[in-house]
């Protein structure tokens, strides 16, 4: 796309250079610019941005996107030097630009809340599977269509950056995927990732304390995840969650609520519970269904709920939702059940919130037939103030707690454990561990039968974050190779 055509209708200034040039990309890393793209330079958090320009220049960049407007007389480059009010705003517009507004070819479903996001996503991606449609997930676990993995070139994060989520969206309109269920986190909206992405239904989950220091305050947090109810063309709320309630009053666009209790378009009443399983009825405008599912916990049933009602209001018969939503299945992670020859139930789970740890220790505790033991630290150098939170909620639900170690970055594990113990009542039994392999092996040979264990907070991750390094760790891989020794030591 030319230049000129790219910055049509855009407020900008342009020095230098010819604007009749091809551009093929934008890029905000210099060291990822390839010929024919844009580099887009900010002064960030951390890098002056500005230092990258030489290189962008010999890797290719044909021209220099900047905010500063004073920069715009003293830089003397070959490239044309433009002018924009908000680089991160602009970038999202032209990656939407550069790849045609893929977004406008598909069905896209949006979802924020602090916790459920990906599980959500997933089961909207599984409904719709069985109603024989082509979907397309994109967030924390990767890009899946129809629920495989797709190796494609991108940063992962839980939203994907403009340059990276519209190629995307360009591989899934040329790949014939109908539907995208996508996250969106706090920091993607509040940096504009999703300003040009056409969003047909905007999800919103629950709200709790999390990403405070990322955003400054917690009103700027709670800012952050009500822009989705700006960007998207209707929206759908959790009706139990006072936050969601708030965004639905605010907000003049179509709403649905969703929810486990009353004054809700989409209610499901819980009528059994099982160990494994819930059966639940569903109640709407659009029909009834007594359906059973393979989860038990009243999150998982608002995750569920959540995403019956959004495919529901895709259009799509309650009925055959309802049996399809028989068969839903957790993301990696998520939950995940590690079976073993110790008869000691064992889960790995992505709890790193004090709400998520609280959800997931509550329903262990229910099904839990011996002692509950919690296996966590927290990550470092942000959310400081959740570490004492959620030692108190571990505190309250497990029988026993090994402090262990997370990705600490910058900080000393010991430190973090130590605010995390504060929350701690004095009879609560814990020990600390902080090598996370010896910890999860002591959990294991410290269990009796029909204990539970709860390791949480790296879920499907595979690496520990250190100050001076980053390792390949997966609690996933740790746990089976110590069940593998420990069932030869016992057929030796
Ligand atoms: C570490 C971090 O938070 N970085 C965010 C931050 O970058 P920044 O402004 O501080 O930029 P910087 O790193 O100082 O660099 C300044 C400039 O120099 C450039 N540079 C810098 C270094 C270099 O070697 N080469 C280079 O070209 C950079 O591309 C940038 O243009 O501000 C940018 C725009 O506001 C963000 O896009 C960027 O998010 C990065 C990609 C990131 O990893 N963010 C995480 C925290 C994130 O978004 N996480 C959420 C999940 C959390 C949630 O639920 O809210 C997610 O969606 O994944
Ligand atoms: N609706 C919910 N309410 C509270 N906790 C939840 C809910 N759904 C899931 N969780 C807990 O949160 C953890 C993370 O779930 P999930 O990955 O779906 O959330 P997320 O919002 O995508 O998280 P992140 O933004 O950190 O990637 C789960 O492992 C579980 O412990």
């Amino acid at each position: 796309m030319q230049l000129a055509e790219l910055l049509k209708d855009w407020p900008c200034t342009v020095k230098g250079g010819s604007i009749r040039i091809e551009v093929q990309g934008i890029e905000d890393y210099a060291q990822h610019v390839k010929p024919g793209d844009l580099f887009v330079v900010r002064k960030g958090r951390k890098f002056d941005g500005y230092q990258y320009i030489d290189l962008a220049l010999q890797n290719g960049a044909v021209g220099v996107v900047i905010e500063d407007e004073t920069k715009l007389d003293q830089l003397k480059l070959p490239v044309p030097v433009i002018w924009v009010p908000n680089c991160l705003k602009f970038m999202s517009f032209a990656a939407a630009k550069i790849y045609r507004f893929p977004a406008e070819a598909l069905q896209v479903i949006a979802i924020t809340g602090t916790n459920g996001k990906t599980t959500v996503s997933h089961f909207i991606g599984q409904l719709l599977q069985a109603l024989h449609k082509k979907v397309m997930v994109i967030g924390t676990n990767g890009v899946y269509i129809n629920g495989k993995e797709v190796d494609l070139e991108y940063e992962h994060l839980t939203t994907l950056q403009p340059k990276h989520l519209h190629k995307i969206l360009q591989y899934a309109v040329r790949n014939r995927v109908q539907y995208v269920a996508l996250e969106a986190s706090s920091m993607g909206l509040a940096t504009h990732r999703l300003d040009y992405c056409d969003i047909d239904i905007g999800v919103f989950l629950n709200l709790a304390e999390d990403h405070i220091e990322d955003h400054g305050s917690y009103e700027k947090y709670k800012q952050s995840k009500q822009i989705l109810a700006q960007l998207a063309k209707r929206i759908v709320l959790n009706g139990d969650d006072s936050f969601c309630r708030t965004v639905g009053l605010q907000s003049k666009k179509k709403k649905t609520y969703f929810g486990l209790g009353n004054r809700v378009h989409y209610q499901l009443q819980i009528l059994a519970e099982g160990l494994q399983h819930t059966t639940c009825c569903l109640q709407s405008d659009k029909g009834q269904k007594v359906f059973t599912l393979p989860f038990v916990g009243e999150h998982q049933l608002q995750n569920v709920i959540a995403a019956i009602t959004t495919v529901s209001e895709l259009g799509f018969p309650v009925e055959q939702i309802c049996e399809a939503a028989e068969q839903l299945y957790l993301p990696k992670g998520r939950l995940e059940s590690i079976p073993n020859h110790l008869n000691v139930s064992i889960y790995i789970d992505y709890a790193h919130t004090e709400a998520a740890l609280r959800a997931v220790l509550k329903t262990l505790k229910k099904t839990a037939k011996g002692d509950l033991i919690v296996v966590f630290s927290c990550g470092g150098d942000r959310d400081k103030h959740k570490r004492i939170k959620m030692g108190a909620v571990a505190t309250k639900y497990a029988d026993m707690i090994y402090l262990t170690t997370d990705s600490p970055r910058s900080e000393d594990p010991v430190f973090i454990n130590s605010q995390i113990a504060a929350g701690f009542t004095s009879t609560q039994k814990y020990e600390m561990i902080l090598d996370r392999r010896e910890a999860i092996e002591k959990a294991i040979l410290s269990a009796k039968e029909g204990d539970t264990i709860l390791i949480a907070g790296k879920g499907h991750e595979t690496d520990q974050i250190f100050k001076d390094k980053i390792i390949y760790f997966s609690d996933h891989e740790c746990v089976q190779s110590i069940l593998e020794k420990l069932k030869n030591k016992v057929e030796e």
